[in-house]
């Protein structure tokens, strides 16, 4: 992995002129196999939490230790409170004087911060260091108030700018990002509203002699060229820049896919991708049709999509219907009915009656004999029902939406094996599969099966089937370090488990084929009776 011109970037790539008016994209520099890292980035330009997320994600490490470490508690920064950090890493404090907001900044009082005298690797000493020191004072001043991520994002480059803390290369990068700021102002007038109502309130608790027009194209550059951060698991937890990753165009015929490991960046070849081919990410769901990819696409990154998928159209696999005749008419009435009880269910705060919601949209759906499972808004659908059944504490029916997912929908909405979601679908059964088969006692699964005169499985077996091919795969996969760790344990938990009780998986493969027929068969009789 070469180091490029800019500090902590390890990539394969070099920057372009793209072709068909994409501007600059990123080229491959050699060929990259699938599952191969494109490009890696170990410290961000700038990577806030979501307003939410600062209650249960920290704000150093992002998550990471959370899900590496089960039990790891939170606690707030002393100065502001509204930053929170594990606590197995909180540092030692002693409280001194800052010289550090007196004047430039609106505050009455001297404000006393704690100087971290423990190693730097702590989660609140590192995010300290990076940026924390200069922005605690301004959040505990507006405190109850939490400034939106995108303000704090603006607020956390301009105070690190000011403070001299990027490289003149990493400036450089950032001030040559695409902002739109024409088109923003002309076509989304309540963004360009935001966007400036935000800078001025950042001039202002900054102190900054920065103007607030530059402020602005920070956050019109935040609002096009941002990621969406995750976490391990690949749930959202915040927004993430990097100049030199958004030099990454999309296509909705990706080759190359994203995920994040704490706040570091892994762009990792989906596909194979040979020298000289352009590195392709996706900035949306492609799950769904041409059109909506496509409106959304030129309302939030203004162009036309022009790739081989959305160059199908109505032909391409997601949007295409079960074969007979069909009214189409009424299958968008079916379709806006759906979706408006979808939206409903996602505003519901009781999991019941989110559940009967999304089963009754599934239900509509089903019924017009023409909606494959793999169509949308159906995946998304089952997706939220498996959070809701699971928030429900209905272990048993979600494991059953989990299998229906990982056996009849990722196949065929996310067609390579190693892609991150059907990972992450794949632990989700392992999960929901570990908590039934630890429960002691007869589960629901048990008269599911039998109702439906099925043998019940051996759970553990499944387990232990599908950890292992993750784990065998883990080459081809483009999951981040941290998921591989996580799976390499617990495939190792399960393993000994079956060391113990002195039989061998590895040479059951007859009867793991019979316990994957046994789900198939109700996963079958599921989703007919949907
Ligand atoms: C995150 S930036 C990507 C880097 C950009 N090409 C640049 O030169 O700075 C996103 C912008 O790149 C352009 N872009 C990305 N993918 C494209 C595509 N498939 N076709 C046309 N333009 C694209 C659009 O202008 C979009 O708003």
């Amino acid at each position: 992995m070469s180091e490029s011109p800019l500090p902590a970037v390890y990539t394969k790539t070099e920057p372009r002129p793209a072709p068909n008016g994409q501007g600059t994209g990123l080229f491959a520099t050699t060929d990259l196999g699938v599952g191969k890292v494109v490009l890696n980035i170990k410290t961000p330009y700038v990577a806030v939490l979501d307003t939410p997320r600062l209650e249960d994600t920290c704000s150093g490490c992002l998550g990471r230790r959370q899900h590496g470490e089960p039990g790891v508690v939170l606690k707030a920064c002393t100065g502001c409170q509204v930053v929170k950090y594990c606590d197995r890493c909180l540092a030692q404090y002693s409280t001194v004087s800052s010289p550090f907001f007196s004047s430039s900044l609106l505050f009455t009082s001297l404000y006393h911060y704690t100087s971290l005298t423990n190693s730097e690797k702590t989660c609140q000493a590192k995010d300290w260091k990076f940026s924390h020191s200069l922005e605690c004072a301004i959040f505990k001043q507006l405190r109850p108030r939490v400034l939106p991520n995108n303000a704090r994002a603006v607020l956390r480059m301009v105070l690190r700018a000011a403070k001299g803390r990027y490289s003149p290369p990493e400036l450089d990068a950032f001030s040559k990002l695409e902002t739109h700021a024409r088109e923003i102002r002309q076509l989304n007038p309540q963004q360009w509203g935001r966007i400036a109502l935000s800078s001025k309130a950042i001039k202002m608790y900054s102190g900054t002699d920065v103007e607030e027009e530059v402020i602005s194209a920070c956050g019109a550059k935040l609002d096009l060229n941002s990621f969406n951060l995750t976490n391990t698991v690949y749930d959202r937890v915040g927004l993430y820049l990097h100049p030199y990753a958004a030099l990454i165009n999309h296509s909705c015929d990706y080759n190359s896919v994203v995920g994040f490991d704490g706040d570091e960046l892994f762009v990792k070849a989906v596909r194979p991708i040979k020298k000289d081919d352009q590195i392709f990410i996706s900035y949306i769901d492609t799950t769904y049709p041409s059109t909506v990819r496509r409106s959304e696409l030129s309302e939030r990154y203004f162009f036309n999509c022009d790739c081989s998928k959305c160059k199908l159209g109505l032909d391409a696999p997601e949007a295409r219907f079960l074969s007979g005749s069909h009214d189409t008419s009424k299958l968008h009435a079916v379709e806006g009915e759906a979706r408006k009880l979808m939206q409903s269910a996602a505003a519901d705060d009781s999991p019941l009656v989110t559940v009967q919601k999304l089963k009754s949209a599934m239900h509509l759906l089903h019924e017009t004999s023409a909606w494959p499972v793999t169509r949308q808004p159906y995946v998304s659908l089952r997706d939220e029902l498996i959070t809701a059944l699971i928030s429900a504490g209905l272990f048993d029916e979600a494991f059953i939406q989990a299998a229906i997912r990982y056996l009849r929908v990722d196949p065929v909405v996310y067609r390579q094996d190693g892609h991150p979601i059907r990972q992450v679908h794949a632990w989700a059964l392992v999960k929901l599969a570990i908590h039934l088969s630890a429960d002691a006692g007869e589960t629901r699964l048990e008269p599911l099966f039998r109702n439906h005169h099925i043998a019940t499985p051996n759970l553990s077996l499944l387990v232990w089937s599908v950890l292992h091919r993750l784990v065998h795969m883990e080459d081809q996969s483009c999951v981040v370090p941290s998921f591989k760790d996580m799976l390499h344990a617990t495939f190792d938990d399960v393993q000994q488990e079956f060391e113990r009780g002195r039989s061998n998986p590895r040479s059951m493969t007859s009867e793991i084929n019979t316990q994957w027929e046994q789900i198939g068969a109700l996963v079958d009789l599921v989703l007919a009776n949907e």
